[in-house]
C-alpha cells in the first residue's frame, strides 16, 4: 500500500502542529538536536525500512538496534521521540506510528535549520521487531569507499545522485574523533591547516569521543557550505571525502557547491525516496503506543 499526506486528516487532525513545535522546542533547547532527529530517521529506514525499529529499547531479553555499532553512544533524540509521542497520544491516542512521528521530525528539523521541505507520506505502521545483525550490515560506516557506499546504497534503492544529495545531511550535526581519525592520520586528501586542526583536537590515540562538526563552517544551519568544504578537502569524515575525490561524483559535488537550489531540490527528493523504503502499512505490525516497546 502506498503512503499518504492526509492519512491522519480526520484521525489526528493536529499530528503535523504537534510535531512541528515539539521539534522546535527540542533544538531550541539545544541545536544539535535536529541533526540528531535527522540521523536517527536515516538509520531506522536503512534497517528494514522506515518502521521505528531503531526506537526500540533493549530490554533483558531483547537486543534491538540501539547497540549496533553505528547506534551505540551515538544515535539520539530518543526521548524528544518519546516525549512527542506522549503529546500526539494524549490527543489521538493510538492512531500515529512511531515510525510516522520519526519521518514527520526529520523534516521539521531540517525547515528549522534552514533547509528544504517536503510533504511526508504517511500511514507507516510500527515493527514489533529490530535486529542489531541487519543495522550492523545495513548502515554505512565512515571508512567505506565511494565504490562501497554507492553499492549501499542502491541496496535501498537509492541512487548516486541520492547519495551525494543525502549525504549532505552532513551540513549539521557532529562526529566523534574515532570516526575521523584514519582520515586525518592517513588519507593525502587533506586540506593541510584543517588537518593540522583536527589534529589537535583528536590525537592519534585517545579522545575518542572528542566531537568535532561535520561541517566546520555552519555546523547548525542546513546549506550547502557541506559541499563547498568537500571541494576544498575540509571533509571532516573519510566517506564524505570520498565524494569529492577525482571521480565521478566530483561534478555534482562541484554543483551542490555552487547551487544550493540544485542541492535542496535533489535532498529533498532523496529524503521522500527514503522515507518510503519498505513502510508496514495496513495491518501489517502495529500502532506501538510508548515508541520504546512493542505494545
Ligand atoms: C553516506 C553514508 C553515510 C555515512 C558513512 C555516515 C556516517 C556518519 C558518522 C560516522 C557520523 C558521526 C557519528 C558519531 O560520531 O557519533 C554521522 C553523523 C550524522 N549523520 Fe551520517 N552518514 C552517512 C549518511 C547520512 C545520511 C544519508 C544522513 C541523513 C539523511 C545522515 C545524517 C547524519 C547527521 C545529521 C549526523 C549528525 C548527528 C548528530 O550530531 O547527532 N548521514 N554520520
Ligand atoms: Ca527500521
Ligand atoms: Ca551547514
Amino acid at each position: 500500500a502506498e503512503l499518504c499526506a492526509d492519512f491522519y486528516s480526520c484521525t489526528c487532525p493536529n499530528l503535523l502542529p504537534i510535531v512541528k513545535k515539539g521539534v522546535a522546542k527540542a533544538i531550541q533547547k539545544e541545536p544539535r538536536m535536529g541533526a540528531s532527529l535527522l540521523r536517527l530517521h536515516f538509520h531506522d529506514c536503512f534497517v528494514n525500512g522506515c518502521d521505528a525499529s531503531i526506537l526500540l529499547d533493549d530490554t533483558s531479553n531483547f537486543i534491538g538496534e540501539q547497540t549496533a555499532a553505528a547506534n551505540n553512544q551515538s544515535a539520539r533524540g530518543f526521548n524528544v521521540i518519546n516525549d512527542i509521542k506522549a503529546s500526539v497520544e494524549k490527543e489521538c491516542p493510538r492512531v500515529v506510528s512511531c515510525a510516522d512521528i520519526l519521518a514527520l521530525s526529520a523534516r521539521d528539523s531540517v525547515v528549522y535549520l534552514g533547509g528544504p521541505s517536503w510533504e511526508v507520506g504517511l500511514g507507516r505502521r510500527d515493527s514489533t521487531t529490530a535486529s542489531r545483525s541487519d543495522a550492523n550490515n545495513s548502515i554505512p560506516g565512515p571508512f567505506l569507499s565511494l565504490t562501497a557506499l554507492i553499492n549501499n546504497f542502491a541496496n535501498q534503492g537509492l541512487s548516486v545522485t541520492d547519495l551525494v544529495a543525502l549525504s549532505g545531511a552532513h551540513t549539521i550535526g557532529l562526529a566523534e574523533c574515532k570516526n575521523f581519525r584514519a582520515h586525518i592520520y592517513n588519507d593525502s586528501n587533506v586540506d593541510p591547516s584543517y588537518r593540522k586542526f583536527l589534529q589537535s583536537k583528536c590525537p592519534r590515540s585517545g579522545n575518542d569521543k572528542t566531537l568535532e562538526p561535520l561541517d566546520h563552517q555552519t555546523p547548525i544551519h542546513f546549506d550547502n557550505l557541506y559541499f563547498q568544504n568537500l571541494v576544498s578537502k575540509k571533509a571532516l569524515l573519510h566517506s564524505d571525502q570520498e565524494l569529492f575525490n577525482g571521480s565521478s561524483t566530483d561534478n555534482l559535488v562541484r554543483k551542490y557547491a555552487t547551487n544550493a537550489a540544485a542541492f535542496f531540490e535533489d535532498f529533498a527528493k532523496g529524503m521522500l525516496k527514503m522515507s518510503n523504503i519498505k513502510p508496514l502499512t495496513g495491518s501489517q505490525g502495529q500502532i506501538r503506543i510508548n515508541c520504546g516497546k512493542v505494545n
